[in-house]
């Protein structure tokens, strides 16, 4: 396509929302008239789809939920009176909550004001709370959040050491919708024993955001937690994050919270047209449906020339990968969907592996996202004429060109400035896509039946652990792999039984090991 036709092309597909302020441009993806002319049936029912999904429908037929993110921003959406009047009074709670916290109304009892906050969760409990962070978070905030969002024992350590001088003004967030994560689970156990070990009453610290009576819940009703906000059954983890489980972390740093829902109610609305051209996540479902196939055949490359929105792609990487990587189609036919996310930012990995975009293998495609706005201030320059900003778009269109002229497709996403709206709007915007596209390729985006298979082998493990331990203590002398496997009644698992052991006696946990450590089976192991 020459120069005229692409700059053609690039007007009659580029997307622009007024309010927003933000455009979309899908003319770098090679679609062409027919293809999207045979999609058409397809939106019309994806739309039709949404639709119902929006009026309260078992959008989720697995789990027999409905799927309301969409009524956290406009509640007046919710199916009955009193879910629009627990969202509205839940939303008032987190306000009033945050301002008393940093006003110092509700203080630490050893201290005035509360000056950090630890967020534990995982999955959708962590991703959206620390994007939103990264991208909002002001240089000095009222209270500045650190995650735990992992049971690495190091990654525990290391926020509890930087916080070890002021624990005592340091509030709690435990985040789990389920409330039985094992990793939020053991953060809090953690944390709750350095809290004990400054003799300092944890529950005066500690908030729960979680669903009515999960195991997380009754802790803290019956501990008196500072305070409790609900997960709702109807709110999936990777689409949380405009309720309490974004919103109390957000409001705390001191983030406009009234400003994110509105920019993503005023994209639900944008979202909400059944009209293609005119519906930006129309666009972007029609964009990945058309590199991938309708199978997921290319990744989604996600580079925001932008540092403070680094954490984009970890959190689309969940909210595209855990809802559309299903197995099977609603029909229960085995489908094998999905579309691989990745991605930090830009210029800065145009360092790294853009020269594989560019040259190498062609199994990707790029969503660019590009910031008008390149600070607050104004710039100095960098030559005559030039800023380190002009630098930064200039890296951007180079990309998108040399990317464009080797057959690579791309999106750009362009935003006037990063703010609680416009984060707010661009993850309403890859919500509804995802929406969109899991019923263009027929599967359910809002549940996760893959994730049970880890736990449960996880589980089956700690359990042959305690076994394999049971074992040595009864023994009388040192056993080989196969005598403790045998002993445990568990033959099929010698490999597990050998990887267990290893890591406890790397740990100091009384396990000893005689022999040669390049031959398991010639392991003799004992516990002192
Ligand atoms: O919020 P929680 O119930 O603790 O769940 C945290 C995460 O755990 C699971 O592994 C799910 O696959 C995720 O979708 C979820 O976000």
């Amino acid at each position: 396509m020459d120069a005229k036709a692409l700059w053609q092309r690039y007007q009659d597909w580029l997307y622009f929302h007024e309010g927003l302020g933000l455009y979309l441009d899908v003319s770098r993806m090679r679609f062409d008239d027919a293809f999207v002319e045979s999609l058409r049936p397809k939106f019309e029912q994806a739309f039709a789809d949404m639709a119902e999904l929006e009026k309260g429908a078992i959008a989720n037929p697995d789990e027999n939920r409905m799927v309301g993110h969409y009524w956290l921003r406009n509640p007046d959406l919710a199916p009955t009176p009193e879910l629009t009047q627990e969202i509205v009074q839940t939303l008032e709670q987190i306000e009033a909550f945050a301002e008393k916290i940093q006003t110092g109304a509700i203080h630490p009892p050893r201290a005035n004001r509360f000056t950090d906050v630890i967020s534990i969760g995982i999955g959708g409990s962590a991703l959206g709370p620390e994007f939103v962070a990264e991208a909002l978070s002001s240089d000095f905030p009222p209270l500045k959040i650190h995650f735990i969002d992992n049971t690495d024992p190091a990654g525990i350590d290391r926020i509890l050491t930087q916080l070890r001088n002021s624990l005592a003004s340091t509030l709690v967030l435990v985040i789990s919708k389920s409330g039985g994560t094992p990793e939020p689970r053991n953060g809090m156990i953690e944390v709750k024993k350095a809290y004990a070990g400054q003799n300092l009453d944890f529950a005066q610290y500690a908030v729960a955001i979680t669903s009515a009576d999960s195991n997380l819940d009754k802790v803290a009703k019956s501990e008196g937690w500072l305070a409790r906000f609900p997960m709702y059954d109807w709110v999936g983890g990777r689409t949380s994050e405009m309720s309490a489980v974004g919103l109390v972390p957000a409001a705390l740093q001191g983030i406009d919270i009234r400003a994110m829902l509105e920019g993503a109610k005023e994209m639900d609305d944008a979202t909400r047209v059944a009209d293609l051209k005119n519906n930006p996540a129309a666009l972007l479902a029609l964009s990945w449906y058309y590199a991938g196939n309708g199978k997921g055949e290319k990744d989604m490359v996600v580079l925001p020339y932008k540092d403070s929105l680094l954490l984009f792609s970890r959190y689309l990487q969940q909210l595209v990968m855990e809802s559309l990587g299903k197995e099977k189609d609603l029909d229960g036919n085995t489908v094998y969907q999905g579309i691989a996310v990745y991605g930090n930012k830009g210029s800065t990995d145009q360092h790294a592996y853009v020269q594989q975009l560019r040259e190498g293998v062609p199994n990707f495609f790029a969503t660019l996202i590009e910031v008008l706005e390149d600070r607050k201030n104004p710039s100095p320059e960098i030559d005559p004429g030039v800023t380190a900003g002009d630098y930064l778009s200039g890296f951007l269109l180079g990309t998108r060109q040399a990317l464009y002229e080797n057959q690579r497709d791309s999106i750009t996403v362009t935003i006037p400035q990063v703010n609680a709206r416009t984060v707010g709007a661009l993850i309403a915007l890859y919500e509804r896509a995802v929406g969109l596209y899991a019923s263009l390729v027929n599967i359910n985006a809002y549940h996760q039946p893959g994730v049970e298979a880890g736990k449960k082998a996880a589980a089956a493990i700690l359990d042959l652990q305690k076994r394999v331990l049971e074992v040595l203590q009864s023994a009388k002398s040192a056993l080989t792999l196969d005598e403790i496997a045998e002993k445990a009644g568990a033959s099929q698992e010698i490999e597990s039984i050998y990887k267990i052991l290893r890591h406890l006696q790397a740990n100091q946990r009384g396990v000893v090991f005689q022999g040669n450590l390049a031959q398991p089976s010639s392991l003799k192991v004992s516990v002192s």
